[in-house]
This record gives structure tokens, C-alpha cells and sequence, in this order.
């Protein structure tokens, strides 16, 4: 019934998810496990040792049989010094068995580990690194599924199915060949049956994979889902919605469910298959070979040591089958996986670019640069913007919203490219510096600032990782952030909670504005908040503002007329354009836009 209402309630399934049920490129091969290839090969020692026990493990496996025939033969022979030799011998060999499968196990369960601490990090190190554009996209708890669940799938090959295919595919190789020898009239009847179970294994295979990632799909939606409605639970709980989002998420899991049924129901269809034909094939040889034993063309040893290797048999092939699912899956996984390593960035730099000599001066000029975000390539964002900011200018964006004001701090940080014209720092166009160079040089105090569930000083050192504790504590006094940190039970020690849940929004800009002073960077970009402030923290705020900006190239996004009247220019924007540029008091004077926003915008 929830589900039911799931439709109705539920958002659009996200496109990707949709595009996923059509069979892509390549997606029915399973040779994209290729990919992991890269991963696998800083391991080669790691895999040559598991390789090797493997082989003896198998080896010894399929001499045991050997013996059992011998002493079912000299059973009744009374040779019981003959029969203790094969005891002993059996035993050796049992106990290299369980050394060696312990080994197996210990070898193949680390290189799974590893191999998928590497793929979470490079994935991780991966996205982090990728431009907005990709985030407007792609929510960031789908991401997170990928880099959990679907490196699970993965992990679950390298770390075990792996290892067991190899393992039945040496037994099934080793068996066959040792029923031949044992029995070649047996052998026939039940070679006969092993292709045919290879038909539904090959058949239905391929839908348990499409089942199987369009489970996964369906999962990292859901995940996208709860992190968005988890991470805005106060607005989820006051607009009372905790209905509509329960609904919405259980929508999402019960698509996951419906498609992990599917793939279930394959697979145990598959498993019918696969005992049925080859225990059937066992059964029907121990029925012929019972004959040829009471024929007395077989001795009853070998019938038993040819029921051994036929089981044997049958069960890796029967384990084939399961695997072989495990191994679909894995690849639906790696697919997405790999879908997310070869993500397309839309910005990005040169091989050689150019190395910013020198400490940077923060000359910041614009030339009729265009702009449109690549997910609204209708209207254009920025429509010709040519502004010059002299080193050490304290300038002020003001303009309607949708202006463009907060795009242009992006595009000074490159986060996107301009489609037109172009953005110099100190000469160099941006496109031809490195991004984490030229960043270097910037100093960003966002309007929500994000804070992380770590401690005061922590927080404040994202600004300047190799900060010691002195300068820390100098730039919080700066920033007027010292008094309330001090104030707090744990000081400097004290956690802030996650998203910064433990602070107003004042203590939150203060240590924003702390970060940016701790990495004394030649450009600050500051975005005024609009929330209100009490007349306290905002005159500290605004000292604390003044002093970092002071000798710096300052481009602020504001939203006070304390800001403006304080900045050297004011540049007004509409629509994407420069629409006027002069002081307070020479636009008031002039008396356009700004007029009329100063007079709605600015109470002062
Ligand atoms: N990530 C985005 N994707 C698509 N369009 C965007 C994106 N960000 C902003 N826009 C659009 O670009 C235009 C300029 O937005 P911008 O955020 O630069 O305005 P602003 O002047 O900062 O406004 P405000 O004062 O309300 O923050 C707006 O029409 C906005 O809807």
C-alpha cells in the first residue's frame, strides 16, 4: 500500500536510473571486471602466493579420492599395515588441505580488502576533486552508495568468488580429466549433461545482472534520497513532512526490493537448473556403475572414487552457476564504479600550465566574459561582464537577485569556465594556471559557511592545514571568534557538531572569517550574510571584516549598507551585465538602479 503511494508522492525516478533498464554499450560483458585490472596489479606478490596455494589446495584435493579407493579395495584384504600407510597418507594429506584452505582464505580475504580500500579512495579522491558541475547532477548520497555498496559487490569477487571460480574451474578441469581416467564408459554420461547445464547459467545469467544493477541503482537513489531529507531534517520536521519523505524513501526501497526479488527469483530458478541436471547425471552413473561392479568390470573402490570426482564435479559446477551470478553482479558494480573514475570534468587543466611567479597581486579583470550553466543553457547567467579589480581594491557586488553576483565569485574561482571572453589573475588567464596553484591565493568566506564535526581548532585550520595552535588562536582574536570559543566548556577542543549545529550563525561567520585570516591569501571573496545579526556580533563581524580585508583584493557579495559605503566600488549588475559602477555616493547621485535598491535593500 506504501508503495502505492509511493508513486504518487515520489519525485521522478533520477535519469540515470531510467537509462539504466536499457542495456548500454558493452554492458552485457562481463569484461569490464577488466577494469579492475589497475587495482589488482600493485598486488601481483599477493595474488602469485593465493595462486599457488590455490593450485596445491586443488591438487591435494583431488588426490584424496586416490587413497579412499585404495582402502575401500584393501578393506577386506586383511592387510592392516597397508591400511594404516593409506591413513597416514590421508592424513598428511588432510592436514595440507586445512593449512593450505586457511591460507587460501587469509590471502584471497586481505587482497579483496585491499583492493577495495584502494578503489573507495581512488573513487573518493576522484569526485572530490570534480568541478560543481558534476554535483548539480549527481547527488552526493548516490555517491556514497557507490562507494559503499557497490565496492562491496566488488570486494566480494576479488575477496572470495574469485578465487572460488578459479578453485572449481581446477577442480572441474582435474575432475574430468581423472573421471575419464577412472572410467571412460561413466565419464561419457556425465559429460554429456555438463553443457546442458551450462545453457540456463549462460541464459540467465545476463537478466540477473541487469536485475542486479538496477538493484543497485535504485539503492544509491534511495541513499540520495535519505542524505538529502537526513541533512535537512529540521525543515523535513517543521513543515511536518517526515510523512511524505517516509514515503518517498520507501518508494525508492521498495524499487530496490522489487528488482533484488527479480534477480533472486533468476537465481533460484538457476540453482533448480543447475542440481537438477547435475545430480541427475550423478545419480543415473552410480545406478549404471553398480552394474559394472556386479558385472565385475569395476572394483567397488573405483566406483566410489568415481562417485567422489563426480560430485566433486558437480558441485563446482553448481557453484559455477552461483558465481557466476556473484560475478554479473560485481560487474554491474564495477561498471558504475568505473562510470564515476572516468566522470568527464567540465573544467579542466592544462598538462603544463602556467606557474604563477611571484606572490600574487589580485589583479582581477574580466573581459566581456559570457556565462551559462551547463544545466541551463537556455538563459545565460553572465551577458557580457567586463569589470577590472586593481590589487588591493575592496569592491562591492550589489544587484538584484539572479543578478549574477554569486556567479561571478564561482568563475573567479574556476569552479566553472566562461563560455565567452575570458578572467585574468595578475595577467594569466585562468584556464592556463592550475587550479590548486592559483586557489592558493584565494580566501572564500561563503554566507552559510560550512562547518565540520571536528573541533574549534580544527575547523578554523581548514583554512591553513600546517597552522600551529598560536596562529590559530591569533586568527580567531582577529576574527572575533576567541571570545566565544573560550567561552565554550572544552575551548579550543570543543566539537561543533556536525554542519555546525552547535553554533548561531554570527559564531559561524566569525569562524569562517578566521579560516580566511589564517590563509592570508592576496584575494578574499567574501559573501554577506543576509540573515540579520545582533548589533554585537555584527559590529564584530564587521571589524573582523575590515581588518582581513585591509591591503587585500576584496570582491563582496553585499548585502549591508555598512559594506558599501565602506568599499572603494561598488559595481551594480542586472540581468548578467554591469549596469553601473562609481561610490555610494556618486550612484545615489546618478540615481539608477542602485537608487532604488539602496533605498529597498539597504534599512540605514
Ligand atoms: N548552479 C546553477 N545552475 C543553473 N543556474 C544557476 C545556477 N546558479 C545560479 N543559476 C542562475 O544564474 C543566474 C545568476 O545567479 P546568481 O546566483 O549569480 O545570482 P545572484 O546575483 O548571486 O543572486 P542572489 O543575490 O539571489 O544570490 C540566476 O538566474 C540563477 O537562477
Amino acid at each position: 500500500m506504501a508503495h502505492d503511494e509511493g508513486h504518487t508522492v515520489a519525485t521522478k525516478a533520477p535519469a540515470h536510473i531510467l537509462e539504466a533498464r536499457r542495456p548500454r554499450k558493452g554492458s552485457r560483458r562481463i569484461g569490464i571486471l577488466g577494469a579492475l585490472v589497475p587495482f589488482l596489479r600493485p598486488h601481483r606478490t599477493l595474488i602469485g602466493a593465493a595462486a599457488m596455494v590455490l593450485l596445491v589446495t586443488t591438487l591435494v584435493s583431488l588426490a584424496l579420492p586416490l587413497i579412499v579407493r585404495r582402502l575401500v579395495d584393501h578393506f577386506n584384504a586383511g592387510n592392516v599395515e597397508l591400511l594404516d600407510r593409506y591413513f597416514v597418507i590421508g592424513l598428511v594429506g588432510v592436514a595440507a588441505l586445512a593449512v593450505g584452505s586457511a591460507l587460501r582464505f587469509y590471502l584471497v580475504a586481505r587482497l579483496g580488502e585491499q583492493v577495495v580500500m584502494d578503489l573507495r579512495n581512488a573513487v573518493f579522491s576522484r569526485v572530490i576533486g570534480l568541478s560543481p558541475a558534476f554535483y548539480e547532477t549527481t547527488m552526493t548520497g548516490e555517491i556514497l552508495s557507490r562507494i559503499t555498496a557497490d565496492t562491496t559487490l566488488v570486494q566480494n569477487v576479488v575477496g572470495s568468488s574469485a578465487a572460488t571460480a578459479l578453485r572449481n574451474v581446477l577442480t572441474l578441469t582435474g575432475g574430468v580429466f581423472l573421471l575419464v581416467t577412472t572410467s571412460v564408459k561413466l565419464s561419457a554420461l556425465v559429460l554429456l549433461v555438463v553443457p546442458l547445464t551450462l545453457v540456463p547459467i549462460y541464459l540467465l545469467g545476463r537478466k540477473m545482472r541487469l536485475a542486479s544493477r538496477e538493484a543497485q541503482d535504485w539503492l544509491a537513489a534511495s541513499s540520495g534520497k535519505a542524505s538529502e531529507s537526513l541533512s535537512a531534517v529540521q525543515t523535513v520536521q517543521s513543515f511536518t513532512n517526515e510523512k511524505a519523505s517516509r514515503t518517498q524513501f520507501s518508494f525508492f526501497t521498495a524499487k530496490a526490493f522489487a528488482a533484488a526479488r527479480r534477480r533472486i527469483e533468476i537465481r533460484a530458478a538457476l540453482t533448480f537448473f543447475v542440481i537438477l541436471l547435475s545430480f541427475t547425471a550423478c545419480v543415473s552413473v552410480v545406478w549404471v556403475g553398480i552394474g559394472d561392479v556386479q558385472r565385475g568390470l569395476m572394483t567397488p573402490g573405483t566406483l566410489v572414487q568415481f562417485m567422489i570426482y563426480a560430485v566433486m564435479v558437480a558441485t563446482a559446477l553448481t557453484a559455477t552457476a552461483q558465481l557466476w551470478g556473484d560475478l554479473q553482479r560485481a560487474a554491474g558494480a564495477t561498471e558504475r564504479l568505473v562510470d564515476l573514475l572516468s566522470a568527464e570534468d567540465g573544467v579542466t587543466d592544462l598538462e603544463a600550465p602556467t606557474p604563477l611567479t611571484g606572490p600574487v597581486t589580485g589583479h582581477i579583470v574580466f573581459e566581456d566574459v559570457h556565462f551559462t550553466y551547463p544545466t541551463r543553457p537556455e538563459a545565460a547567467a553572465l551577458a557580457g561582464v567586463t569589470l577590472e579589480i586593481l590589487p588591493g581594491e575592496t569592491v562591492a557586488l550589489v544587484g538584484p537577485s539572479g543578478a549574477g553576483k554569486t556567479t561571478i565569485v564561482q568563475l573567479i574561482q574556476r569552479f566553472y569556465d566562461p563560455t565567452g571572453g575570458r578572467i585574468t589573475l595578475d595577467g594569466c588567464d585562468l584556464r592556463d594556471l592550475s587550479r590548486p596553484a592559483f586557489r592558493r591565493n584565494i580566501a572564500l568566506v561563503p554566507q552559510d559557511p560550512a562547518i565540520f564535526a571536528a573541533s574549534a581548532t580544527e575547523n578554523i585550520r581548514f583554512g591553513r592545514l600546517d597552522a600551529d595552535q598560536a596562529a590559530i588562536e591569533a586568527a580567531a582574536k582577529a576574527a572575533a571568534a576567541h571570545g566565544f570559543i573560550t567561552g565554550f566548556p572544552q575551548g579550543y577542543d570543543s566539537h561543533l557538531g556536525e554542519r555546525g549545529v552547535m553554533l548561531s550563525g554570527g559564531q559561524k561567520q566569525r569562524i569562517a572569517i578566521a579560516r580566511a585570516i589564517l590563509r592570508d591569501a592576496p584575494v578574499l571573496l567574501l559573501d554577506e550574510a543576509t540573515s540579520a545579526l545582533d548589533a554585537e556580533s555584527e559590529t564584530a563581524v564587521q571589524m573582523a571584516v575590515d581588518r582581513l580585508s585591509r591591503n587585500r583584493t576584496t570582491v563582496i557579495i553585499a548585502h549591508r549598507l555598512a559594506t558599501v559605503k565602506k568599499a572603494d566600488r561598488i559595481i551594480v549588475l542586472n540581468e548578467g551585465h554591469v549596469v553601473a559602477t562609481g561610490t555610494h555616493d556618486e550612484l545615489i547621485a546618478a540615481g539608477g538602479l542602485y537608487a532604488r535598491l539602496a533605498k529597498l535593500q539597504f534599512i540605514g
